[in-house]
Protein backbone atom coordinates (compact mmCIF):
# COMPACT_ATOMS: atom_id res chain seq x y z
CA UNK A 1 0.00 0.00 0.00
CA UNK A 2 1.17 3.41 -0.76
CA UNK A 3 1.42 5.53 2.61
CA UNK A 4 -0.39 8.87 1.87
CA UNK A 5 -1.33 11.76 3.75
CA UNK A 6 -3.47 14.82 3.98
CA UNK A 7 -3.06 18.02 4.64
CA UNK A 8 -5.60 20.30 5.28
CA UNK A 9 -8.18 17.01 5.99
CA UNK A 10 -10.48 19.37 8.01
CA UNK A 11 -11.27 21.55 4.94
CA UNK A 12 -14.37 21.10 1.91
CA UNK A 13 -11.37 19.46 -0.14
CA UNK A 14 -10.05 17.09 2.44
CA UNK A 15 -13.14 15.61 3.26
CA UNK A 16 -14.19 15.02 0.04
CA UNK A 17 -10.24 13.23 -0.67
CA UNK A 18 -10.72 11.21 2.48
CA UNK A 19 -14.29 9.55 0.71
CA UNK A 20 -12.26 8.82 -2.52
CA UNK A 21 -9.33 7.15 -0.47
CA UNK A 22 -11.72 4.75 1.63
CA UNK A 23 -12.45 3.37 -1.83
CA UNK A 24 -9.13 3.44 -3.05
CA UNK A 25 -7.14 -0.09 -3.51
CA UNK A 26 -3.62 1.25 -3.53
CA UNK A 27 -3.67 4.88 -1.51
CA UNK A 28 -3.97 4.38 2.51
CA UNK A 29 -5.19 7.08 4.62
CA UNK A 30 -1.85 7.08 7.00
CA UNK A 31 -1.97 10.31 8.35
CA UNK A 32 -4.20 13.90 8.33
CA UNK A 33 -2.65 16.92 9.27
CA UNK A 34 -4.16 20.49 9.70
CA UNK A 35 -2.88 23.64 11.07
CA UNK A 36 -3.10 23.23 14.82
CA UNK A 37 -4.09 19.11 15.13
CA UNK A 38 -5.70 17.79 17.75
CA UNK A 39 -9.31 17.37 16.78
CA UNK A 40 -10.51 14.33 15.21
CA UNK A 41 -12.07 14.24 11.95
CA UNK A 42 -15.13 12.16 12.70
CA UNK A 43 -16.13 14.94 15.27
CA UNK A 44 -15.25 18.07 12.77
CA UNK A 45 -17.70 15.99 10.39
CA UNK A 46 -19.50 13.58 11.95
CA UNK A 47 -21.10 11.65 8.93
CA UNK A 48 -17.74 9.86 9.21
CA UNK A 49 -18.27 8.21 12.67
CA UNK A 50 -17.87 4.75 12.13
CA UNK A 51 -16.64 4.57 8.55
CA UNK A 52 -13.11 6.51 9.21
CA UNK A 53 -12.18 8.26 12.47
CA UNK A 54 -8.39 9.23 13.34
CA UNK A 55 -6.84 12.10 14.79
CA UNK A 56 -5.72 15.81 13.07
CA UNK A 57 -1.99 16.23 13.68
CA UNK A 58 -0.46 19.74 13.73
CA UNK A 59 1.28 19.84 10.38
CA UNK A 60 5.05 19.17 10.48
CA UNK A 61 6.96 18.79 7.81
CA UNK A 62 9.60 16.19 9.33
CA UNK A 63 6.05 14.03 9.40
CA UNK A 64 5.03 14.97 6.69
CA UNK A 65 7.60 14.13 4.48
CA UNK A 66 7.72 9.78 5.19
CA UNK A 67 4.97 9.51 3.56
CA UNK A 68 5.31 8.00 -0.03
CA UNK A 69 2.15 10.69 -1.24
CA UNK A 70 1.57 14.31 -0.07
CA UNK A 71 -1.89 15.57 -0.59
CA UNK A 72 -1.60 19.65 -0.13
CA UNK A 73 -5.45 20.62 0.48
CA UNK A 74 -4.37 23.92 2.05
CA UNK A 75 -4.80 27.57 1.01
CA UNK A 76 -1.84 28.79 -1.39
CA UNK A 77 1.43 29.76 0.25
CA UNK A 78 0.62 27.55 3.02
CA UNK A 79 1.38 24.89 0.17
CA UNK A 80 4.84 26.59 -1.19
CA UNK A 81 5.84 27.01 2.39
CA UNK A 82 5.36 23.02 2.76
CA UNK A 83 6.55 22.37 -0.71
CA UNK A 84 9.62 24.01 -1.00
CA UNK A 85 10.84 21.46 2.05
CA UNK A 86 9.03 18.39 0.96
CA UNK A 87 10.15 18.33 -2.94
CA UNK A 88 12.14 15.78 -4.00
CA UNK A 89 11.43 13.55 -0.46
CA UNK A 90 7.89 12.46 -1.58
CA UNK A 91 4.99 12.67 -4.34
CA UNK A 92 2.94 15.62 -3.58
CA UNK A 93 -0.44 16.97 -4.87
CA UNK A 94 -0.97 20.98 -4.33
CA UNK A 95 -4.86 21.73 -4.69
CA UNK A 96 -3.63 25.42 -4.21
CA UNK A 97 -2.62 28.26 -7.10
CA UNK A 98 1.19 27.98 -6.15
CA UNK A 99 2.88 26.03 -8.43
CA UNK A 100 -0.02 26.11 -11.39
CA UNK A 101 1.60 29.34 -12.87
CA UNK A 102 4.51 30.79 -14.27
CA UNK A 103 6.30 33.17 -11.55
CA UNK A 104 5.03 36.13 -13.28
CA UNK A 105 1.81 35.46 -13.41
CA UNK A 106 1.66 33.96 -9.78
CA UNK A 107 2.75 37.03 -8.67
CA UNK A 108 0.80 39.72 -10.47
CA UNK A 109 -2.47 38.22 -9.34
CA UNK A 110 -1.22 36.74 -5.55
CA UNK A 111 1.81 36.95 -3.40
CA UNK A 112 5.69 37.08 -4.22
CA UNK A 113 6.90 33.42 -4.63
CA UNK A 114 8.88 31.81 -1.88
CA UNK A 115 9.58 28.26 -4.06
CA UNK A 116 10.15 29.78 -7.78
CA UNK A 117 12.68 27.09 -8.31
CA UNK A 118 10.24 24.20 -7.82
CA UNK A 119 8.08 26.25 -10.44
CA UNK A 120 9.64 24.55 -13.40
CA UNK A 121 9.40 20.92 -11.37
CA UNK A 122 5.59 21.45 -11.70
CA UNK A 123 3.15 19.86 -13.79
CA UNK A 124 -0.20 21.28 -14.35
CA UNK A 125 -2.54 18.47 -13.04
CA UNK A 126 -5.66 18.50 -15.99
CA UNK A 127 -4.87 14.54 -17.52
CA UNK A 128 -7.17 14.95 -20.57
CA UNK A 129 -4.51 17.74 -22.16
CA UNK A 130 -1.21 17.36 -20.37
CA UNK A 131 -1.52 13.42 -18.65
CA UNK A 132 2.14 12.40 -20.05
CA UNK A 133 3.89 15.42 -17.90
CA UNK A 134 1.55 14.11 -14.74
CA UNK A 135 3.08 10.24 -15.04
CA UNK A 136 6.68 11.62 -14.80
CA UNK A 137 5.47 14.23 -12.29
CA UNK A 138 6.41 14.27 -8.53
CA UNK A 139 5.08 17.66 -8.05
CA UNK A 140 1.50 18.33 -9.63
CA UNK A 141 0.11 21.66 -9.30
CA UNK A 142 -3.77 20.25 -9.39
CA UNK A 143 -5.66 23.38 -11.57
CA UNK A 144 -8.56 25.45 -9.96
CA UNK A 145 -12.09 24.57 -10.09
CA UNK A 146 -13.29 27.44 -12.77
CA UNK A 147 -9.93 26.73 -15.31
CA UNK A 148 -10.66 23.35 -15.25
CA UNK A 149 -14.12 23.67 -16.29
CA UNK A 150 -13.38 26.49 -18.92
CA UNK A 151 -9.94 24.70 -20.34
CA UNK A 152 -11.75 21.41 -21.10
CA UNK A 153 -14.51 23.33 -22.93
CA UNK A 154 -12.19 25.44 -24.90
CA UNK A 155 -9.41 23.14 -25.81
CA UNK A 156 -11.22 21.37 -28.68
CA UNK A 157 -11.81 24.81 -30.29
CA UNK A 158 -7.99 26.79 -29.55
CA UNK A 159 -7.13 26.66 -33.14
CA UNK A 160 -11.11 27.34 -34.96
CA UNK A 161 -11.69 30.30 -33.00
CA UNK A 162 -10.99 34.05 -32.73
CA UNK A 163 -8.54 35.56 -29.67
CA UNK A 164 -11.01 36.80 -27.16
CA UNK A 165 -13.44 34.73 -25.05
CA UNK A 166 -16.51 35.51 -23.02
CA UNK A 167 -16.37 32.95 -19.81
CA UNK A 168 -19.52 33.17 -18.02
CA UNK A 169 -19.30 30.68 -14.88
CA UNK A 170 -21.24 30.02 -12.00
CA UNK A 171 -20.49 28.31 -8.88
CA UNK A 172 -21.94 26.56 -5.91
CA UNK A 173 -20.67 27.91 -2.66
CA UNK A 174 -18.62 25.40 -1.75
CA UNK A 175 -16.27 26.58 -4.40
CA UNK A 176 -15.03 29.58 -1.58
CA UNK A 177 -14.16 26.84 1.02
CA UNK A 178 -15.23 26.38 5.02
CA UNK A 179 -14.26 29.90 6.01
CA UNK A 180 -17.54 31.81 6.38
CA UNK A 181 -17.41 35.36 4.92
CA UNK A 182 -20.04 38.14 3.58
CA UNK A 183 -20.56 36.37 0.41
CA UNK A 184 -21.02 33.00 1.74
CA UNK A 185 -23.46 33.98 4.46
CA UNK A 186 -26.54 31.88 4.10
CA UNK A 187 -28.67 35.04 4.11
CA UNK A 188 -26.35 36.71 1.73
CA UNK A 189 -26.69 33.36 -1.02
CA UNK A 190 -30.07 31.94 -0.13
CA UNK A 191 -32.77 32.72 -3.05
CA UNK A 192 -29.55 34.79 -4.48
CA UNK A 193 -27.65 34.92 -7.29
CA UNK A 194 -24.72 37.24 -8.40
CA UNK A 195 -21.53 38.33 -10.38
CA UNK A 196 -18.50 38.68 -8.22
CA UNK A 197 -14.77 39.99 -8.46
CA UNK A 198 -15.61 40.11 -12.44
CA UNK A 199 -12.30 40.42 -14.85
CA UNK A 200 -9.98 40.69 -12.18
CA UNK A 201 -10.32 37.67 -10.57
CA UNK A 202 -7.69 35.35 -10.35
CA UNK A 203 -8.70 32.37 -12.41
CA UNK A 204 -8.75 34.46 -16.10
CA UNK A 205 -4.62 34.37 -15.98
CA UNK A 206 -4.96 30.71 -15.17
CA UNK A 207 -7.52 30.22 -18.23
CA UNK A 208 -4.92 32.30 -20.08
CA UNK A 209 -1.77 31.18 -18.98
CA UNK A 210 -3.37 27.55 -20.44
CA UNK A 211 -4.90 28.51 -23.26
CA UNK A 212 -3.39 31.45 -25.07
CA UNK A 213 -6.54 33.02 -24.91
CA UNK A 214 -7.42 36.37 -24.34
CA UNK A 215 -10.49 36.02 -21.61
CA UNK A 216 -13.02 38.31 -20.21
CA UNK A 217 -13.93 36.07 -17.22
CA UNK A 218 -17.63 36.50 -15.02
CA UNK A 219 -17.60 33.93 -11.78
CA UNK A 220 -20.84 34.02 -9.69
CA UNK A 221 -22.15 32.76 -7.40
CA UNK A 222 -25.20 30.11 -7.34
CA UNK A 223 -27.30 29.13 -3.77
CA UNK A 224 -26.20 26.10 -3.97
CA UNK A 225 -23.80 23.33 -1.97
CA UNK A 226 -21.69 22.05 -5.04
CA UNK A 227 -21.07 22.05 -8.80
CA UNK A 228 -20.39 24.79 -11.63
CA UNK A 229 -21.56 25.47 -14.59
CA UNK A 230 -19.97 27.50 -17.22
CA UNK A 231 -20.87 29.11 -20.40
CA UNK A 232 -18.21 30.48 -23.23
CA UNK A 233 -18.77 32.76 -25.97
CA UNK A 234 -16.17 32.98 -28.49
CA UNK A 235 -16.24 33.97 -32.52
CA UNK A 236 -15.65 30.81 -34.92
CA UNK A 237 -12.81 31.78 -37.55
CA UNK A 238 -13.71 28.45 -39.25
CA UNK A 239 -16.62 26.81 -40.30
CA UNK A 240 -16.79 23.29 -37.98
CA UNK A 241 -18.87 21.30 -36.33
CA UNK A 242 -19.04 21.84 -33.07
CA UNK A 243 -20.23 18.92 -31.55
CA UNK A 244 -17.89 16.77 -33.74
CA UNK A 245 -14.99 19.05 -32.82
CA UNK A 246 -16.02 18.43 -29.18
CA UNK A 247 -16.13 14.38 -29.93
CA UNK A 248 -12.60 14.70 -32.20
CA UNK A 249 -10.54 15.53 -29.27
CA UNK A 250 -12.73 13.62 -26.28
CA UNK A 251 -13.59 10.20 -28.22
CA UNK A 252 -11.32 8.37 -25.71
CA UNK A 253 -11.90 10.25 -22.38
CA UNK A 254 -13.76 8.07 -19.84
CA UNK A 255 -14.73 10.80 -17.86
CA UNK A 256 -15.64 13.58 -20.46
CA UNK A 257 -18.97 13.28 -21.60
CA UNK A 258 -20.27 14.95 -25.02
CA UNK A 259 -23.83 15.93 -24.50
CA UNK A 260 -26.36 16.73 -27.59
CA UNK A 261 -28.62 19.17 -25.18
CA UNK A 262 -27.37 22.22 -22.84
CA UNK A 263 -25.46 20.20 -19.63
CA UNK A 264 -26.69 20.60 -16.01
CA UNK A 265 -24.72 20.34 -12.86
CA UNK A 266 -27.00 17.59 -11.02
CA UNK A 267 -25.55 15.17 -13.77
CA UNK A 268 -21.94 15.42 -12.22
CA UNK A 269 -21.89 16.30 -8.43
CA UNK A 270 -20.72 13.71 -6.91
CA UNK A 271 -18.72 12.97 -10.04
CA UNK A 272 -15.29 13.13 -11.80
CA UNK A 273 -16.95 14.00 -15.21
CA UNK A 274 -16.97 16.61 -16.95
CA UNK A 275 -20.09 17.11 -19.29
CA UNK A 276 -20.00 19.12 -22.32
CA UNK A 277 -22.45 20.97 -25.18
CA UNK A 278 -21.56 23.26 -27.71
CA UNK A 279 -23.43 24.48 -30.31
CA UNK A 280 -23.12 27.42 -32.98
CA UNK A 281 -25.28 30.47 -34.46
CA UNK A 282 -23.35 31.19 -37.79
CA UNK A 283 -20.12 32.07 -36.50
CA UNK A 284 -20.95 32.55 -33.12
CA UNK A 285 -20.11 29.28 -30.80
CA UNK A 286 -21.35 28.89 -27.67
CA UNK A 287 -19.67 26.23 -25.21
CA UNK A 288 -21.24 25.22 -22.18
CA UNK A 289 -19.63 22.66 -19.37
CA UNK A 290 -20.45 21.18 -15.98
CA UNK A 291 -18.46 19.79 -13.57
CA UNK A 292 -18.36 19.09 -9.37
CA UNK A 293 -15.65 21.94 -7.88
CA UNK A 294 -14.91 19.96 -5.04
CA UNK A 295 -14.50 16.93 -7.06
CA UNK A 296 -13.52 17.30 -11.22
CA UNK A 297 -13.04 20.90 -9.55
CA UNK A 298 -10.17 19.93 -7.08
CA UNK A 299 -10.28 16.47 -4.91
CA UNK A 300 -11.06 13.87 -7.43
CA UNK A 301 -8.62 15.16 -9.76
CA UNK A 302 -6.06 15.36 -7.47
CA UNK A 303 -6.95 11.10 -7.18
CA UNK A 304 -6.95 11.00 -10.92
CA UNK A 305 -3.31 13.00 -11.42
CA UNK A 306 -1.48 10.76 -7.93
CA UNK A 307 -3.62 7.55 -10.06
CA UNK A 308 -0.95 8.76 -13.01
CA UNK A 309 2.03 9.85 -10.99
CA UNK A 310 1.95 6.19 -9.52
CA UNK A 311 1.27 4.12 -12.79
CA UNK A 312 -1.99 2.92 -11.76
CA UNK A 313 -5.01 3.43 -14.06
CA UNK A 314 -6.52 6.84 -13.82
CA UNK A 315 -9.90 6.32 -13.32
CA UNK A 316 -9.16 4.06 -9.87
CA UNK A 317 -11.72 5.12 -7.58
CA UNK A 318 -13.33 8.12 -8.91
CA UNK A 319 -16.53 8.34 -8.06
CA UNK A 320 -19.55 8.23 -10.90
CA UNK A 321 -22.70 8.11 -9.68
CA UNK A 322 -24.07 11.41 -9.32
CA UNK A 323 -26.60 12.50 -5.83
CA UNK A 324 -29.23 13.19 -6.96
CA UNK A 325 -31.61 12.12 -9.04
N1 LIG B 1 -13.39 24.41 -2.58
C1 LIG B 1 -13.18 24.18 -3.87
O1 LIG B 1 -14.13 23.97 -4.65
C2 LIG B 1 -11.79 24.21 -4.42
C3 LIG B 1 -10.68 24.44 -3.64
N2 LIG B 1 -9.44 24.47 -4.20
C4 LIG B 1 -8.24 24.74 -3.40
O2 LIG B 1 -8.04 23.66 -2.49
C5 LIG B 1 -7.44 24.12 -1.29
C6 LIG B 1 -8.35 23.74 -0.13
O3 LIG B 1 -9.62 24.32 -0.35
P1 LIG B 1 -10.88 24.03 0.58
O4 LIG B 1 -10.87 22.63 1.03
O5 LIG B 1 -12.05 24.55 -0.15
O6 LIG B 1 -10.55 24.99 1.80
P2 LIG B 1 -11.08 24.98 3.29
O7 LIG B 1 -11.00 26.37 3.77
O8 LIG B 1 -12.38 24.27 3.36
O9 LIG B 1 -9.98 24.11 4.04
C7 LIG B 1 -8.64 24.51 4.09
C8 LIG B 1 -7.92 23.61 5.04
O10 LIG B 1 -6.56 24.02 5.09
C9 LIG B 1 -6.11 23.80 6.41
N3 LIG B 1 -5.00 24.67 6.71
C10 LIG B 1 -4.98 26.03 6.71
N4 LIG B 1 -3.76 26.48 7.08
C11 LIG B 1 -3.01 25.38 7.31
C12 LIG B 1 -1.66 25.18 7.72
N5 LIG B 1 -0.84 26.20 7.97
N6 LIG B 1 -1.21 23.90 7.85
C13 LIG B 1 -2.04 22.86 7.62
N7 LIG B 1 -3.32 22.98 7.26
C14 LIG B 1 -3.80 24.23 7.09
C15 LIG B 1 -7.30 24.10 7.30
O11 LIG B 1 -7.13 23.26 8.44
P3 LIG B 1 -7.44 23.73 9.94
O12 LIG B 1 -8.93 23.60 10.08
O13 LIG B 1 -6.67 22.76 10.72
O14 LIG B 1 -6.94 25.15 10.05
C16 LIG B 1 -8.46 23.64 6.44
O15 LIG B 1 -8.85 22.35 6.78
C17 LIG B 1 -7.26 25.63 -1.47
O16 LIG B 1 -5.98 25.89 -1.97
C18 LIG B 1 -8.31 25.97 -2.52
O17 LIG B 1 -7.99 27.13 -3.21
C19 LIG B 1 -9.24 24.22 -5.54
C20 LIG B 1 -10.29 23.97 -6.36
C21 LIG B 1 -11.65 23.94 -5.87
C1 LIG C 1 -17.19 30.19 -5.18
C2 LIG C 1 -15.77 30.65 -4.90
O1 LIG C 1 -15.54 31.53 -4.09
N1 LIG C 1 -14.81 30.07 -5.60
C3 LIG C 1 -13.43 30.38 -5.45
C4 LIG C 1 -12.59 29.62 -6.44
C5 LIG C 1 -12.39 28.20 -6.09
C6 LIG C 1 -10.98 27.85 -5.70
O2 LIG C 1 -10.76 27.43 -4.59
O3 LIG C 1 -10.01 28.05 -6.57
P1 LIG C 1 -8.43 28.17 -6.23
O4 LIG C 1 -7.96 26.81 -5.93
O5 LIG C 1 -7.76 28.73 -7.41
O6 LIG C 1 -8.29 29.06 -5.03
C7 LIG C 1 -13.16 31.86 -5.72
O7 LIG C 1 -13.80 32.46 -6.57
O8 LIG C 1 -12.19 32.36 -5.14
Amino acid sequence: MIKTAIVGASGYTGLELIKILLNHPHFEISALFGSEGGERIEDIYPSLKGVFEAEIQKSDVEKIAKYDLVFLAVPHKTAMALVKELYGKTKIVDFSADYRLNQKNYEDFYCPHIDPANLENSSYGLPEIFREYVKKSNLVANPGCYPTATILGLYPFIDYIENGVFVDAKSGVSGAGKKLSATTHFVKDNENFFAYNPIKHRHSVEIKEKTGLDVTFVPQLLPITRGMQVSIYAKLKKDIEPLEALKNIYANEEFIRIADKPVEIKNVAGTHYCDIFAAKNGNMLFINTVIDNLLRGASSQAVANANLMFGYDEGLALPKIAYVP
